[in-house]
């Protein structure tokens, strides 16, 4: 899938050795340095954020938010509207809106690897093969907004419903009916003409998030969604309404994070606009890094609060102290933000002491109750030609063929560089008696489900078949690939402290497949993926006779045993952590309030995927913009502004 930009040097080396003999491809040259001067001029890094290696003049701030990801940015654009309160965004990363990997649709997974993201493994997995699985996370402004696959989803409303049943105090509001106007208050959504059948009046038309359909869709999509349909699967013309999201979304490709250029939309590109940057009473800090929180006794009763952070640029570099007069926001994401609680001293008192750190407070639901969507990814040889196999070229044809996408889109923002590889989604029940026939699925299987309008199966398409994150080379076919999601794990990791050095990752252990009735769900979804590579129209340009051990395609008439087996070693994660730092109970392992306040501490919220009280039946970006844009809202309210 994704070496795609990582061969455009070795495709445009090719290319001009091939200039002088091909004059067209001299246009194409040209379209290229076109597209290089493009990306670079609009895109240039935001003049206003500041370097910590460079140092900072102030040291004090109404408001701290530490990591300026998904959510942060967010919070720190609504926050700062107002113009009296002083607001501090400290990022571990730097701008990516000159990063062409970032902006360009189809190049995310080139940035995997790099320094731009934490590169992150999790531990050996007993039930997944024993073996250890790479989770990226991104280290940017606009956190991992900035390399997801940009699919727009909200979820099932039931999933929120969820949410409202946490037993603490104000948690109706995180009800579908009362959570819903975030979704809508973030999203600006672009109607097509080619998708009448979406229904504006349900979708968010003046936030400042770009949604719509102008990424690239090929024909191997639109043959997936007949099948789909074909096989039984309910049609939808928009997966993201109160209607909920059971079924294949009709006609139309998904609804992605890209604009009417053709760019990726991240929440530093939507929030922190130059004219938010601009703003005297925010400062956007680069290269900082948060190591710890600082507390003090609070004033107002028997307690603490956090009145300062240390942050320093890396490893080995002495700290500087910035204070919060306010509040303190953590948005770290759902592995560093139970990481940077836990070395402040607030987490399982027993693993804290493990580490020689202080126990400040003793929270035993920090870092626990993780959850993550795993994925299970098939490739199959495709005969139709609408593959973008010429992404990894290995031919001059192909070569040729990269070399004129690149230049298509550096004209016109179009054509196969603005796909975001999962071009159409079907979400489904494992216990749907239409699908799964009870005659032929006798096997009663737990509901996982946040209700019975809500899948617990996500099946999704990619016009390029990918192992391992693109990291497995396979042979050289057309291919596309077919991907089967677990969307409600009853597996339940961990997030640990591997030492007390800030810099040292923590411990990930998502516990794949621990639970057994993950695998029971994962089998009927792969039941699902089998039949519908043997529906037409898609079926018809598959090469069923293919025997490649790489490709699926012995995967047909697999036997439960055999399919079992391909799930505990294919299995990957679909990106997704959250829940780790989440909404409850104290009693119940809580870590936050309704209100995003951390038990037993004053002044200091989380917001972003760790609070999650369970991870929703779909993707995880709008749901974290919307937890931002609420949490916002309870900001400025209890600071009454
Ligand atoms: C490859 C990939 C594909 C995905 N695809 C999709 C998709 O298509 N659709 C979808 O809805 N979701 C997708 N997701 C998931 C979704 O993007 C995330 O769930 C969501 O962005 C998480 O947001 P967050 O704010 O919780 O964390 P993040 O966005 O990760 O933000 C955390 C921020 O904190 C910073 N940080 C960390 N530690 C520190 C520190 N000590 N000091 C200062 N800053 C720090 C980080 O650099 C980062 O900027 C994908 C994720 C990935 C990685």
């Amino acid at each position: 899938m994704h070496s795609s930009l990582s061969s455009f040097s070795a495709a445009v080396a090719i290319a001009s050795r091939q200039l002088s003999a091909h004059p067209y491809l001299l246009f194409l040259g040209a379209a290229i340095l076109l597209y290089y001067r493009r990306i670079r001029l609009s895109q240039a890094a935001p003049l206003f954020t500041k370097d910590l290696r460079k140092g900072i003049e102030t040291d004090q701030y109404d408001v701290v938010i530490i990591g300026g990801g998904t959510a942060g940015c967010v919070l720190a654009s609504r926050l700062s509207e107002d113009p009296s309160l002083s607001v501090c965004l400290l990022e571990a990363g730097e701008s990516s809106l000159s990063l062409p990997h970032s902006r360009i649709p189809s190049g995310y997974a080139k940035l995997f690897g790099s320094e731009r993201v934490f590169n992150l493994n999790t531990t050996p997995q007993p039930y997944a093969a024993n073996n250890s699985r790479y989770w990226p996370r991104g280290k940017m402004l606009g956190g991992c907004s900035t390399i997801n696959a940009q699919i727009f989803h909200c979820g099932s409303p039931s999933d929120y419903d969820e949410w409202a049943r946490t037993g603490l105090e104000g948690a109706s509001d995180w009800s579908y009916v009362n959570f819903r106007k975030y979704f809508l208050r973030f999203e600006k959504f672009s109607p097509s003409t080619s998708h009448r059948d979406v229904d504006d009046s349900a979708r968010g038309m003046t936030g400042p998030v770009d949604t719509g359909f102008f990424g690239h869709f090929s024909s191997i999509t639109t043959k997936f969604i007949t099948a789909c349909q074909n096989a039984g699967m309910a049609l939808k013309s928009d997966l993201n309404t109160p209607d909920g999201t059971l079924g294949v979304a009709k006609v139309s490709d998904l609804v992605t994070y890209i604009d009417a250029k053709g760019r990726r939309v991240t929440t530093e590109s939507a929030y922190l606009t130059r004219q938010v940057l601009s703003r005297s009473n925010l400062t956007v800090v680069a290269h900082a890094s948060v190591t710890r929180l600082v507390f003090e006794k609070a004033s107002s009763r028997e307690g603490l609060r956090v009145s300062a952070v240390e942050v320093s640029p890396d490893e080995g570099v002495s700290f500087t102290v910035i204070r919060a007069r306010k509040e303190v926001v953590l948005s770290a994401g759902a592995i560093h933000t139970p990481q940077i609680l836990m070395l402040s001293g607030l987490g399982p008192a027993e693993q804290l002491r493990k580490h020689d750190i202080t126990v400040v407070q003793d929270l035993p639901g920090v870092g626990t109750h993780l959850m993550d969507h795993p994925v299970v990814d098939v490739v199959l040889e495709e005969t139709s030609g609408d593959s973008l196999s010429f992404f990894q070229p290995r031919t001059g044809f192909q070569t040729a063929q990269l070399i004129f996408a690149l230049g298509r889109y550096s004209i016109t923002g179009r054509g196969p560089l603005s796909t975001n590889f999962a071009e159409a989604a079907a979400f489904f029940r494992s216990s749907d008696p239409s699908l799964f026939p009870p005659d032929v699925y006798p096997a009663v299987i737990e509901d996982t489900t946040s209700g019975a309008d809500a899948p617990d199966l996500e099946f999704f398409v990619s016009p390029l078949g990918y192992l391992k994150h693109a990291q497995t080379r396979l042979p050289n076919r057309k291919s596309l690939g077919l991907h089967i999601v677990l969307l409600r794990p009853q597996s339940l990791g961990t997030i640990t402290l591997n030492s007390s050095n800030p810099f040292d990752p923590p411990v990930i252990d998502p516990k794949y497949l621990s639970s057994p009735n993950d695998m029971q769900i994962l089998l009927r979804g792969m039941h699902m993926l089998n039949r519908i590579a043997k529906t037409a129209p898609l079926a018809n340009i598959i090469n069923h006779g293919n025997r490649d051990a790489l490709f699926g395609h012995r995967l047909a008439n697999a036997s439960d045993t055999v399919l079992s087996e391909y799930i505990r070693t294919t299995l990957e994660s679909l990106y997704h952590p959250t829940s780790t730092a989440r909404m409850g109970l104290r009693a119940d392992g809580g870590v936050v309030d309704a209100y995003l306040r951390v038990h037993g501490v004053e002044n200091l919220r989380i917001v972003d995927a760790s609070i999650f009280p369970t991870i929703p039946s779909g993707h995880t970006a709008a749901p974290t913009i919307a937890v931002a844009e609420k949490a916002a809202e309870l900001i400025k309210a209890s600071l009454q502004i």
